[in-house]
């Protein structure tokens, strides 16, 4: 145990290298990055991306291919008891027992552990809307989302790894569990946090890493990829508009007017130019919808793939 504490680092996290291949699938392609004490890393990328696996691997529930993983300094896999203890973790898909409730959950989680975090999975669970008093078996997956939360958070962990988090979550649960994030890392707590939607990452993360077929393409500051994110937009009119009236905003793309209505994309530092223009007409009919990040990834990180790199020339 001594020896254990001597080797602690302060790094929550440290990968290098890391490799996981199934059969012939190679699904990380040596991914490395380290996350700081105090900071939200948002883990981004497209379904199938390798996101998942790089999560089971940090948790030494699979072993890599080659490289490794490290938590505060100890190897996931040979120490994977110990990282255990330091990490509160939210599964993609929560394993759950359907007959026990939630409050059973809590109190068994709490067993194991030796420590009673009661008080803390209450507050936690009210915060979230969330009835610990119900079998599991009758919650919705909102709800056996929450409740993993609630698992995951009552011992106060140092380090967070979180798959996913809030699919399933309405807008107003996410904004609370935003909150708890804050608090967490207002602590010294840092968080993994993994996610295909840019825009929730951008509400939390402080940096993101992007992977894309099992390679970290790109590691940035939130602050630097802010005016990225590419949004879809559709007006509808009262009366017949023009192009011209929305000619010039730097950045549009597929801009297309027809009698009443536009559509086009636009990347967030163009949102407030171009709502000036359609605001300048009555509008009948409004949306704005954030692209997906496989989107992203062509118009920024490039597309290697044979896919992307059609839907690239289909765009144009
Ligand atoms: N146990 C496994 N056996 C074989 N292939 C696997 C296994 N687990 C994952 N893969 C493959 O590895 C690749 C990465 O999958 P992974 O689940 O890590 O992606 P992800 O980014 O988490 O995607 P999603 O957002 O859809 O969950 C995929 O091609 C997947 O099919």
């Amino acid at each position: 145990m001594a020896d254990t504490q001597a080797r602690r680092s302060e790094h929550p996290v440290v990968l290098e290298g890391l490799t996981k291949r199934f059969r012939r699938t190679v699904a990380l392609d040596s991914v490395g990055f380290i996350l700081e004490p105090g900071e939200v890393f948002g883990y981004l990328g497209p379904n199938g991306a390798g996101k998942t696996t790089t999560i089971r691997l940090l948790m030494g529930m699979i072993r890599p291919t080659s490289g490794r993983a490290r938590v505060f300094g100890l190897d996931v896999w040979a120490e994977a008891r110990e990282v255990h203890r330091l990490v509160g973790y939210v599964p993609g898909e929560p394993s759950l027992y359907p007959r026990l409730t939630g409050r059973e959950h809590v109190a068994y989680l709490g067993h194991l552990r030796g420590r009673d975090d009661t008080a803390r999975a209450r507050t936690v669970a009210e915060r979230l809307g969330l009835d610990l008093s119900r079998r599991t078996r009758t919650l919705s997956r909102g709800n056996r989302q929450k409740l993993a939360i609630v698992l995951a958070v009552m011992s106060a962990p140092r380090l967070l790894v979180l798959d996913e988090p809030t699919s399933g979550l309405d807008p107003l649960v996410q904004r609370e569990f935003h909150a708890l994030l804050r608090e967490h890392t207002a602590d010294g707590g840092s968080v993994l946090l993994s996610s295909h939607i840019l825009g929730e990452v951008q509400r939390v993360a402080d940096r993101i890493g992007v992977v894309r077929e099992g390679r970290l393409v790109a590691v940035e500051r939130l602050a630097d990829l802010s005016g990225k994110s590419l949004h879809h937009i559709r007006a509808t009119f009262a009366d017949a508009v023009r192009p011209d009236d929305f000619a010039g905003v730097t950045g549009v793309r597929g801009l297309t007017v027809d009698g009443q209505s536009l559509t086009c994309s636009a990347p967030q530092s163009a949102l407030d130019d171009l709502l000036k223009r359609v605001s300048a007409h009555r509008v009948i009919d409004f949306e704005c919808a954030e692209a997906e990040l496989d989107e992203m990834f062509l118009t920024y990180y490039g597309g290697e793939s044979d896919a992307l790199q059609r839907v690239a020339q289909d765009a144009s």
